[in-house]
């Protein structure tokens, strides 16, 4: 990875700053990484002793600084957080909510830029979006892109107004895959199966369905008919799944209410 700049400095570790950093650390990038968490993790720790890290050094501006605490969190430090911001900072925020005006409004510099990335980043499987102001450059654009990259693809600049949709689809999506292999588990230890290869079944069958879906030509759509026998089995299955628009009229309310939560949490 070609280094976008030096001095990048990441607040908050958790579980989607840590897959940043990783994502940094395996893409072999070349400057200085500064973590600063209260609480820092075993895998934080350990990339300090291996010297991938620095940990929670004295605050000074950084060139990069990405910002991946909880939303609610954001208020409340964001006066601290001025610290780690001088003139040319260039400032990345993935907090679900929080606006590129309250960015700017908060940390004082219009210099702002929002992404939303999702834990499939971990292993660079990722989709992350890119959202950016008006005012923002062409290299700053650039600079983020490679930033991201090591996550997997990344998508934009897209315009704020679309966010709260992307968050809800490819930002909380992971935990409804997740959840679709949890809930068919269950289901095959109800007929009889024994849980550890339910959940087995379930597993690979989310992973084979996913990969095929990414290497094939044909919309998801094709791919569920071609496993959809006439008067078969699975048809049985999903006349079940779809019997009053059962499965798309929940995902659309689930969706409703992502988005809802996430412009609750910017205040609107
Ligand atoms: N998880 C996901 O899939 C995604 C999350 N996001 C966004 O990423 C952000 C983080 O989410 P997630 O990783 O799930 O949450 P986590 O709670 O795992 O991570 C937040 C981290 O910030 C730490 N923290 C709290 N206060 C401070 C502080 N003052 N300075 C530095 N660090 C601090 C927390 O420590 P402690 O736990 O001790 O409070 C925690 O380690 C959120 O804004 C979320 O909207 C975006 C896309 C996907
Ligand atoms: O649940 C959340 O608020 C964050 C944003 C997208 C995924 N996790």
């Amino acid at each position: 990875m070609t280094r976008p700049d030096a001095g990048l400095t990441l607040v908050g570790g958790g579980r989607m700053g840590s897959a940043l950093a990783g994502g940094w650390i395996q893409s072999g990038y070349e400057g200085q990484i500064a973590v600063h968490d209260p609480k820092p993790s075993d895998q934080l720790k350990a990339w300090e002793a291996n010297g991938k890290i620095r940990l929670n050094p004295a605050p000074s501006p950084a060139a990069t600084l990405v910002v991946a605490v909880k939303p609610q969190v954001f208020g409340t430090i964001s006066d601290e957080l001025k610290a780690f911001v001088g003139p040319d900072t260039l400032v990345l925020s993935i907090m679900a909510g929080i606006t590129l005006d309250g960015l700017a409004t908060g940390l004082g510099t219009p210099r702002v830029a929002r992404a939303m990335p999702n834990t499939p980043g971990l292993i660079g499987k990722g989709m992350t979006l890119l959202c950016l102001p008006q005012t923002a450059s062409a290299d700053d654009a650039n600079a983020l892109h490679k930033l991201l990259s090591p996550l997997g693809d990344v998508e934009g600049p897209i315009t704020e107004d679309k966010i709260s949709a992307a968050t809800a689809i490819s930002g909380c999506g992971p935990a409804y895959g997740f959840l679709l292999a949890e809930v068919m588990a269950a289901a095959g230890v109800a007929h009889g199966l024994d849980a550890d290869m339910a959940l087995r079944l379930a597993r690979k069958t989310v992973e084979g369905a996913g990969a095929l879906m990414m290497s094939s030509d044909e919309p998801p759509s094709t791919l569920r008919e071609n496993v959809t026998s006439p008067g078969g089995v699975t048809k049985a299955a999903l006349d079940v799944l779809m019997r009053d628009g059962a499965m798309p009229s929940l995902m659309e309310e689930a969706v409703a209410a992502a988005v809802r939560r996430d412009r609750e949490l910017s205040g609107e």
